[in-house]
Parts: structure tokens; C-alpha cells; sequence
């Protein structure tokens, strides 16, 4: 195909749109590629994310150039830095010729964790999302989410009970909109803080007495884990705004207990 017939494929992307409908976010989603993320030890984490990219769109195009965003992940180091991100979204609103845009990386993060008591160490997996956007404005925010799982003990099944409490894993999940650096491993301590007791990859026998009685020392409504992660989250000056979400995947019954806590700290919203 010579540049001239090339040139004379129709770019039905470029034709305009008269529905007056502008299109909040199109792009590309669950694109896999490799990423290096630096560790709170000084160690780097060489995983796989799952990224989503989406631009706005301006009522008056029919569509985005969706080849762009392929060209912007593999124009980079072939393994992604978390320091790229930023550069990357400015290119891809830059290249897509859009006022907004929104990077989303999903991966698995590893931290090294010694069990209580034998301290054997054992790594466990954290799924953390990185969301980088440029809003309405120009304005940029950078997100950090991750769901740390932990041990919920009942407060009301051990207070009625002659002996034991019903307890289960839950998902403690945090959303956290940054001002300035936090280490992930900072934001999962926040979490396993305030669990009835925290997970690990490795127990021996004298680490699973520990947990145990811990969780049974330590008993925890969802309202509880909530309110007692979004007390420490509104005292972290280096976090604008938050959603903590707890879900207790219940060991008595076929369903969840859940609860969310909403807070915009800069305009006085929500909790605290
Ligand atoms: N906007 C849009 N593009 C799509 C859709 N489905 C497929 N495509 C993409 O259209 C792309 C080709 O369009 P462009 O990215 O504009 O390609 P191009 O015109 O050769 O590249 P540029 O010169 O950079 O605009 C292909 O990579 C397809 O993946 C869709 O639903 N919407």
C-alpha cells in the first residue's frame, strides 16, 4: 500500500458528530502489561497491571483515536515505573487532543510479613489500583486503592456466647486521594491496625494461638472497622479525601455484612 492509498482510507474517527452528546470517558480497558513498583524497603516489584485508559470526548467528534493509547503504553519503558504514569496521562490528553483523561493500573503488591510469634517470614499479596487523572480544568489527582484482607471477630456473637465468636476474612478496602507520597504498605498498616487481627502468608502453631486470641480480644462490627480506619485516615495530612469500605464475608450466613465511609477532608465532608 503506497502513503497515498494509505492516505486514502477514510478516518471515520475524524468525522464530526452532530448529536451534541460529549462522551465523558472512551479509551481502552483490561490492557495487561508489565510494571515495576518501588517497595517501602527500597526493594523494586517487578508485576503485571491490568491497565484502563479513557480520554473525554468533545460532542462534536464521532470517536477517539484508540490506536493512540497503544502507541502512548508501548511508547514507554517496556516496563512500566509508577513514575511514568503521570507523564504518560499528560501525553495520552496531549496526543488525544482531549481537555480530560484517566490512567488506571490494577496489580498484585507483595510485603513481606513475620508471623507474631516464630517471626518465619512469608510474602502476602495486596490488589492495589493507581488512578492518575486530569480533570474538567487541568487539574490533577492521583488515587491510591487497595483492598487489604483481614480477620473480623463478632462483637455481638462473643458478647451473647457462653464460649467462641462466629468470625470470618473480610476485605477492608481504602481509596485514598493523595497530596503528596504514601508508601502502600503505609495506607495496608492503617488496615491491619484496626482488624480484629491481621493476615499472614505463614503461621506456625504458636502464631495461630496468637491470632486467634487476638481476634477474639479484638471484636469488630463492620461499623467498627470503618469508623476505626477513617479516624486514622482523617488524622493523615497527605490524604485529601477517602472511601474505606469493610465486607465481612460472614461465616454464619450465605451473604455479606458491609459498610462505607465517605469523606472529602478539604471541604469538610462526611466523617470526623
Ligand atoms: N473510536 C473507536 N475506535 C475503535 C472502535 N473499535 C475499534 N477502534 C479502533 O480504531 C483504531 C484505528 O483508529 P485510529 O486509532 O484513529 O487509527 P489511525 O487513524 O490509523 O491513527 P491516527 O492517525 O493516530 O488517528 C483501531 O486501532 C481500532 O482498535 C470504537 O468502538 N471506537
Amino acid at each position: 500500500m503506497t502513503p497515498q492509498q494509505a492516505h486514502a482510507i477514510p478516518d471515520v474517527q475524524n468525522l464530526n458528530d452532530s448529536r451534541k452528546l460529549a462522551i465523558d470517558k472512551v479509551g481502552i480497558k483490561s490492557i495487561r502489561h508489565p510494571v515495576r513498583v518501588s517497595d517501602k524497603n527500597g526493594g523494586v516489584q517487578h508485576t503485571i497491571a491490568v491497565f484502563n485508559m479513557y480520554v473525554g470526548l468533545p460532542h462534536n467528534f464521532k470517536g477517539t483515536h484508540m490506536s493512540r493509547f497503544i502507541e502512548i503504553i508501548n511508547g514507554n519503558e517496556r516496563e512500566i515505573s509508577v513514575e511514568s504514569i503521570e507523564p504518560m496521562l499528560r501525553e495520552m490528553v496531549k496526543r488525544l487532543e482531549a481537555e480530560t483523561g484517566q490512567i488506571e493500573l490494577t496489580f498484585p503488591y507483595f510485603i513481606n510479613k513475620s508471623a507474631p510469634i516464630s517471626g518465619v517470614q512469608s510474602l502476602m499479596d495486596y490488589e492495589v489500583t493507581f488512578t492518575a487523572e486530569i480533570r474538567e480544568g487541568g487539574a490533577y489527582s492521583f488515587t491510591m486503592k487497595t483492598v487489604v484482607p483481614v480477620t473480623s471477630l463478632c462483637p455481638c456473637s462473643k458478647k451473647i456466647s457462653q464460649y467462641g465468636a462466629h468470625n470470618q476474612r473480610s476485605h477492608v478496602t481504602v481509596t485514598a486521594q493523595t497530596n503528596s507520597f504514601l508508601w502502600i504498605e503505609e495506607l495496608v498498616q492503617i488496615v491491619e491496625s484496626q482488624a480484629s487481627c491481621q493476615l499472614y502468608g505463614l503461621l506456625k502453631r504458636p502464631d495461630e494461638k496468637y491470632v486467634t486470641e487476638r481476634a477474639y480480644d479484638n471484636p469488630k462490627f463492620v461499623e467498627d472497622m470503618v469508623r476505626d480506619v477513617a479516624g486514622l485516615l482523617n488524622a493523615e495530612p497527605r490524604i485529601d479525601c477517602y472511601r474505606v469500605e469493610s465486607e465481612n464475608f460472614e461465616s454464619i450466613h450465605n451473604h455479606s455484612a458491609y459498610a462505607l465511609i465517605e469523606c472529602d477532608k478539604r471541604a469538610g465532608l462526611g466523617a470526623g
